[in-house]
């Protein structure tokens, strides 16, 4: 399957959810405007009506249907209006895209179309279209610098899937030639550790641990050593994600902060938020929150795949801007997508 199949195939929640809401919407579609009766020799229609043009007249049988004796198949189509479109952004609304957002959409969805007569294909071409524009100027792989090694800091909520993204960045970063190293901060459950070390065995990439319940930053200063001594290109660092203390949670960063940076002055050189997308508008509090405890410098959005939320991704390109890394679509090592803004908006309005 080609890696578009493979995302649509993913993305399937969403954008099944937003196709079976459009064709509600739209419905059977309304009777068109009646045809005049054909005349007795018509002649054969040969041009293809444009995308956006009023739809023909009832089903009509075509040159090549009437040569095999069947009737082309009338796509359903409504004519947009107020109410076409405040239905249409209530589905944007449901898929989590956000009010503001679904509001922006549908309004340049409604530019230039009002009174035409559309059909689910066309707008969820319109939607897909839409969607990219938004997404565009946040789609940015994780940049990667001539330093050595460069200290990628991992933060979110626990359960968001820092863990998974952790193993398979390294196991990515690892194909592509580069020296790995982990850190597994979260030095407060044991679980999280032991998870760490099952993916660092998966990737080929060591894994460094400390006694439960000590000081994720003396461990972040030992693997900044050992990632120096190793020569090793990228080190990547979890950290433990319990907002419910979120003072806490703030101080520890900031300590992890401090202490590498007396080894590096200039690094984290980047701090990935790992936001879960099936937490849906929650996410963006999850954003606002990470920005003030932490310099987030770019996103991975992760369970794109079990989820009927996707839009939540879109919600949050629009409201803050963050580089979007990439995207996590399954729990398997390669589940890990660059995150490809035209892919993305087509698998996930289901656009063909
Ligand atoms: N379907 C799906 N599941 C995912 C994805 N990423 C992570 N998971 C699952 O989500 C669960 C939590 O992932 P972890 O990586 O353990 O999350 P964490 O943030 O490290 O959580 P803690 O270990 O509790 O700190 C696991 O069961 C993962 O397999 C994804 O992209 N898709």
């Amino acid at each position: 399957m080609s890696f578009f199949g493979k995302l649509k195939d993913r993305l399937f929640k969403t954008s099944s959810r937003l196709d079976e809401g459009l064709s509600e919407i739209v419905g059977e579609g309304e009777p068109a405007p009646a045809a005049p009766e054909p005349a007795a020799d018509p002649v054969p229609n040969l041009v293809t009506p444009a995308l956006d043009s009023p739809a023909p007249a009832a089903p009509r049988t075509g040159f090549l249907g009437r040569l095999f004796g069947r009737e082309e198949v009338e796509v359903p189509r409504r004519t947009l209006d107020d109410a076409m479109l405040e239905e249409i952004e209530d589905l944007l609304v449901a898929s989590d895209m956000g009010v503001e957002t679904a509001l922006r959409v549908t309004a340049n969805l409604a530019e230039g179309r009002m009174g035409r007569r559309l059909s689910v294909p066309e707008i969820k071409e319109i939607l897909a279209g839409e969607v990219a524009r938004i997404m565009e100027g946040v789609a940015r792989p994780m940049p990667l610098y001539p330093k050595r090694p460069q200290v990628v800091l991992v933060v979110g909520v626990n359960g968001s899937g820092k863990t998974t993204t952790i193993g398979k960045l390294a196991s990515q970063f690892r194909a592509a030639g580069k020296t790995v190293v982990i850190a597994a901060g979260d030095t407060f459950r044991a679980a999280a550790v032991e998870q760490l070390q099952v993916w660092g065995q998966r990737a080929g990439v060591p894994v460094l641990t400390a006694a439960q319940g000590s000081d994720p930053a003396s461990l972040a200063f030992d693997a900044m050593e050992r990632a120096g001594r190793d020569g090793a290109d990228l080190l990547l660092i979890d950290t433990a994600g319990r907002l419910q203390n979120r003072q806490d949670l703030m101080e520890e960063l900031a300590k992890i902060v401090r202490v590498i940076r007396k080894k590096d002055p200039s690094a984290p050189h980047n701090t990935l938020l790992v936001i879960d997308a099936t937490t849906g508008q929650n996410a963006l509090s999850q954003v606002e929150i990470f920005q003030k405890i932490a310099d987030v410098s770019g996103l991975v959005m992760t369970k794109l795949d079990g989820t009927a939320k996707g839009g939540v991704l879109v919600a949050l390109a629009d409201r803050f801007g963050l580089p979007i890394h990439a995207i996590g679509v399954g729990e398997q090592i390669d589940d890990l997508a660059p995150f490809d803004p035209q892919e993305f908006a087509r698998a996930l309005t289901g656009a063909a």
